[in-house]
């Protein structure tokens, strides 16, 4: 959550526009294509996806050359109707070459048939494996990709590249074997004829080459372009269905539509630029062939004239030039299609080939990431406390603040076994994205909650809170210091065992178009699928004050919750992400101010509930209110990246100026946020 002073919906419909404005000027820079890039080198990367299925497209392209050069056999056989059986009035010859004629012709199309059939099948598979690799390389990316990327442009990949590729198996790939095949064979014939008239015939060849490799280059730019201004334009159309209230309430329609409008825009403009290349190229590849052909046929038929050729010759020499037409002039737009699929193939390998950080790091020694070494640990945290005045030591060395500690809170943490609780160690963080003069967000925070403790986390607006609780279940990874679970770094644990450890639940809830019951069973972990009792829901369903409603839903908890839980109040959906939080009951929960949509006596029933829970659980809870923190045994401070004073609620408000005008809200002198950061 992003610092703002503006009312959240205002910010929300000036965000919508600019986020259309933004696109827009995002695709005018849109970085270009490069032209040198090898089309071939970025299509041979589907090898692995065509592999499990290349015998049957080797067999389809093989039978559609077969088809292909038979339709070539067509000029033979009319040569040998009209010099043979025409010549000599031989009726029975005629109707036997019409006959070889509709055989070749029935033979021809069974054979294409048979191609078809061949390829459907498998092609839909590759797409398919295609759509489910990306789906998955999508979910493990970190929370940074999905930071920096559009969400139209991961679904342009995820829709229209992959139906591009699948075109491109299915017919372009083919046919420029196909039709190159066709084409040699083809001149072969026409040598064999009359290698003069063949020759003759020939010559657009080597300027043609020329002209197709200057237009892939250029044509690869535009390609590309095009595709990602699709990205961008879903983008814009995802955010205004999403949000359609925001736009409608403040009247944004007009504007947003223009923005979207400018997009479509350049998006034609695109398009009108590849099909003039594409109606530049096709011409060419008409006109120049058509020249040689009327240049061929005029020098032939002198030739028949002055008896140097045979009319059968002639006539098989025009048949095999006009059949070989079709094969030529595709070459334009099949040389276009693949270098769509070339495009469509590299902006799907941009995101497989994103880096997705390790399940589990190795623990690095040092300050950087701390340390099991026990003396260098001294030393970390001596450098942090020196940094932190006023700040959580050690349990056994309280000081100041810390002092009271020792006096009653308003619940006793349970100690758990073995357990160690949750330690922050020295934690920086420091967005990827964020400027180089800007300071971490967090720089150097040290936090110890013992284990059955719960520990509310109250800091100005932007001042890290969100951004601490996301490190906890590692959605983003730390940039120095570590973070203990029980004594063990969250970088070494696997993801699945982080998962089963630690629940969270944001201040935006997230729901699926899914039941109640699949939203809330979903905190039980993947490993946990299906394995949720009816008794687990319900009982964290009461933990958030959710059961009323839920039995009061059309289909209890299986009712449908709809697109993002859109049909349920904003409270209600919180109290749902809550209940998927604790239904798994988690040795830790990072509750980022859950209950902020709750009236104040849900709340405090919700409450009620939670503290049974918490009596078990370690806890780190972001609160803005008092009543929220009132759940937690203790208080942490989070101001200028650290961790500047923790104590019972009571003695903060006591003692720390900037905590009792957070607390308040009154207009007192604590120090604001940017002071804060320029301070340090
Ligand atoms: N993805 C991001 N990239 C760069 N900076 C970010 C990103 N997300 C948040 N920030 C910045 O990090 C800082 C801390 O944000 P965070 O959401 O953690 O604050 P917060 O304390 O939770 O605020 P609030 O109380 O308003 O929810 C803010 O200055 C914010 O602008």
């Amino acid at each position: 959550m992003n610092a703002s002073t503006e009312p959240p919906a205002v910010t929300a419909a000036v965000e919508a526009e600019e986020v259309a404005k933004a696109a827009v000027d995002q695709a005018a820079d849109q970085q270009e294509a490069d032209p040198s890039r090898s089309a071939v080198r970025s299509l041979l990367r589907l090898w692995p996806f065509v592999k499990p299925v290349r015998a049957r497209l080797f067999t389809a392209a093989f039978i559609a050359i077969i088809a292909s050069c038979t339709g070539l056999l067509v000029p033979v056989v009319l040569k040998w109707i009209v010099d043979g059986p025409v010549a000599d009035r031989d009726t029975a010859g005629v109707w036997l070459g019409g006959g070889l004629l509709l055989a070749v012709g029935v033979a021809e199309a069974l054979l294409f048939g048979l191609r078809r059939w061949l390829v459907a099948r498998p092609l839909a598979g590759v797409e398919a494996s295609m759509r489910a690799q990306l789906y998955e390389r999508l979910q493990r990316l970190p929370v940074s990709f999905h930071d920096r990327w559009a969400s139209g442009q991961l679904l342009s990949r995820g829709t229209t590249d992959l139906q591009l590729l699948r075109l491109f198996l299915a017919f372009p790939m083919t046919f420029l074997l196909v039709n190159g095949v066709t084409i040699l064979v083809g001149c072969g014939i026409l040598l064999a004829l009359d290698w003069g008239l063949g020759l003759l015939l020939l010559l657009p060849v080597v300027p043609l080459i020329v002209l197709c490799s200057l237009f892939e280059g250029k044509y690869a730019v535009q390609a590309r372009l095009a595709q990602d201004q699709v990205g961008d334009l879903t983008t814009v159309v995802e955010e205004s269905v999403l949000g359609v209230r925001i736009i409608k309430g403040f009247g944004r329609h007009r504007s947003q539509a223009r923005a979207f409008r400018d997009l479509a825009n350049r998006l034609r403009g695109t398009e009108l630029r590849k099909a003039r290349l594409l109606a530049g190229i096709w011409a060419l590849i008409m006109t120049l062939p058509e020249l040689a052909l009327g240049a061929a046929l005029l020098l032939g038929t002198v030739q028949v004239a002055d008896g140097e050729l045979s009319a059968g010759t002639l006539v098989a020499f025009l048949s095999t030039a006009l059949a070989l037409r079709w094969p030529i002039d595709s070459i334009g737009f099949l040389l276009a299609m693949s270098n769509e699929a070339a495009t469509a193939t590299d902006r799907f390998y941009e995101v497989l080939d994103a880096p997705v950080a390790p399940d589990t790091l190795p623990a690095k020694s040092g300050a950087a990431r701390g340390t099991d070494d026990p003396s260098e640990q001294a030393a970390t945290r001596q450098q942090s406390e020196q940094k932190t005045s006023g700040q959580e030591r050690t349990e056994q060395e309280p000081s100041g603040q810390q002092q009271s500690e020792q006096q009653p809170s308003e619940h006793k943490p349970t100690e758990r076994e073995g357990g160690d609780g949750l330690r922050l160690e020295g934690v920086i963080f420091r967005f990827a994205d964020a400027p180089e003069s800007a300071p971490p967000v967090l720089d150097g925070v040290d936090l110890r909650i013992r284990p059955g403790e719960t520990m509310a986390l109250v800091g100005a607006t932007g001042s890290g809170k969100t951004t601490l609780t996301a490190l906890v279940p590692r959605l983003h990874e730390l940039s120095g210091g570590r973070i203990l679970l029980d004594g063990t770094d969250v970088a070494t644990l696997p993801g699945a065992e982080l998962r089963r450890r630690v629940a969270v639940a944001f201040e935006e809830p997230t729901l699926f178009s899914a039941s109640v019951r699949e939203n809330v069973a979903m905190g039980a972990g993947a490993d946990a699928d299906g394995q949720v009792s009816d008794e687990d829901v319900w009982r964290a369903l009461r933990v958030a004050q959710a059961d009323g409603f839920v039995s009061a839903l059309p289909q209890g908890v299986e009712t449908q919750v709809g697109e993002q839980g859109q049909s349920l109040s904003g409270g209600q959906r919180q109290r749902l992400a809550l209940a998927r939080a604790v239904v798994g009951k988690p040795r830790f929960l990072v509750l980022d101010d859950p209950l902020s949509a709750l009236d104040v006596h849900t709340e405090a029933r919700v409450e009620a509930a939670l503290r049974e829970v918490l009596s078990t659980t370690t806890a780190l809870v972001v609160a803005h209110r008092p009543s929220t923190v009132l759940l937690a045994d203790r208080v942490a401070l989070l101001s200028g990246g650290r961790v500047t004073a923790v104590g019972t609620h009571h003695e903060l408000l006591r003692d720390n100026a900037e905590y009792r005008h957070l607390m308040s809200g009154a207009p007192e002198q604590a120090p604001s946020e940017p002071e804060l950061r320029g301070a340090r």
